[in-house]
């Protein structure tokens, strides 16, 4: 009776082992709900309780152990084997970061502002292409994913070159003139809390931040989605826009980047909608 039970104890473990090596990947892989569930919340808050570390940190760590210091590509390279290997985090991963990587590099810009920096990986992709005298100002609340942003892109070498912003944003657009004295930035992106993308873009323009040709890439459109962002930003003939459709970070789920280009304020939609609003 005991090897009996033994025998039928260790076909039931190694079933649900199985299923949560290979089903569970393979469900969560193209559903976006279950992905968003499953790594955001089920597996990080098992993997925080059982390390007594959070995923930032054990970020961190892969970084410091596997990436080059002083090398951008090698610590981009080292988050994305993490995050494919180890454990999801939602950078905006190597597919989408490609089109980011592209659309910066067509963009060339002077003055960058990045909405949502988390741990960096984003902000590294950046820097490392902007021109010697462009920095980049990164706006993050969550004050201890921007101190681990910070060791990250001081692993990167790239220090000098980013400025990590604690607070919201809401609180920070504001300020940025008077700060940085920036008059208008030619690149955002826009990675957030997906229900900010609207305000936020709304409050750079009554800041007046944005000129004509600046770009502004909106991560996420898909998945969580962002749908009064876009039909806000697509609806508005104060912007050129293009969608880029991906996948979300380390899955096959689908997502996309939305890029708009200001085209400075004109007759447009958005126009009579304020109107209406006040
Ligand atoms: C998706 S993550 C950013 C990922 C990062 N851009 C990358 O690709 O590596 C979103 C981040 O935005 C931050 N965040 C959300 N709403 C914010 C707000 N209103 N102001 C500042 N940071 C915010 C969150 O704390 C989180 O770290
Ligand atoms: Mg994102």
């Amino acid at each position: 009776v005991l090897m009996t039970t033994v025998c039928l104890l260790s076909v039931v473990l190694v079933g649900l082992y199985a299923v949560c090596r290979c089903m569970i990947p393979w469900l969560v892989q193209s559903n976006s709900t279950l992905a968003l569930l499953w790594y955001d919340f089920v597996l990080e808050m098992t993997l925080d309780l059982l390390t007594r570390t959070t995923r930032p940190q054990r970020l961190l760590r892969a970084v410091i152990i596997n990436a080059v210091r002083g090398d951008p590509d090698s610590v981009i390279r080292a988050i994305d084997h993490f995050c494919k290997h180890t454990e999801w985090a939602m950078n905006i991963g190597d597919e989408k970061g490609a089109i980011l990587d592209s659309v910066v590099m067509e963009t060339s810009p002077s003055t960058v502002l990045e909405l949502g920096t988390y741990c960096g990986y984003s902000a590294v992709r950046i820097t490392r292409l902007l021109p010697p005298s462009t920095r980049l100002i990164t706006v993050e609340m969550n004050p201890d994913y921007a101190c681990v942003a910070r060791q990250v892109i001081q692993h990167a070498g790239l220090q000098d070159k980013v400025c990590v912003l604690e607070g919201q944003s809401a609180d920070l657009i504001p300020k940025m003139a008077e700060m940085f004295g920036i008059q208008t930035f030619d690149f955002v992106f826009l990675d957030h809390w997906k229900d900010r993308y609207l305000p936020d873009i709304r409050l750079l323009e009554d800041c007046s931040l944005l000129a004509q040709g600046s770009v502004v890439l909106a991560d996420n459109v898909v998945c969580p989605g962002t749908p009064d962002y876009l039909n806000y930003i697509r609806s508005n003939l104060n912007y050129r826009s293009r969608f880029y459709q991906a996948h979300l970070e380390y899955t096959r789920v689908l997502d996309g980047l939305e890029k708009s280009e200001y085209l400075g304020c004109r007759q447009g939609k958005r126009q009579v909608d304020r109107e209406t609003d006040r």
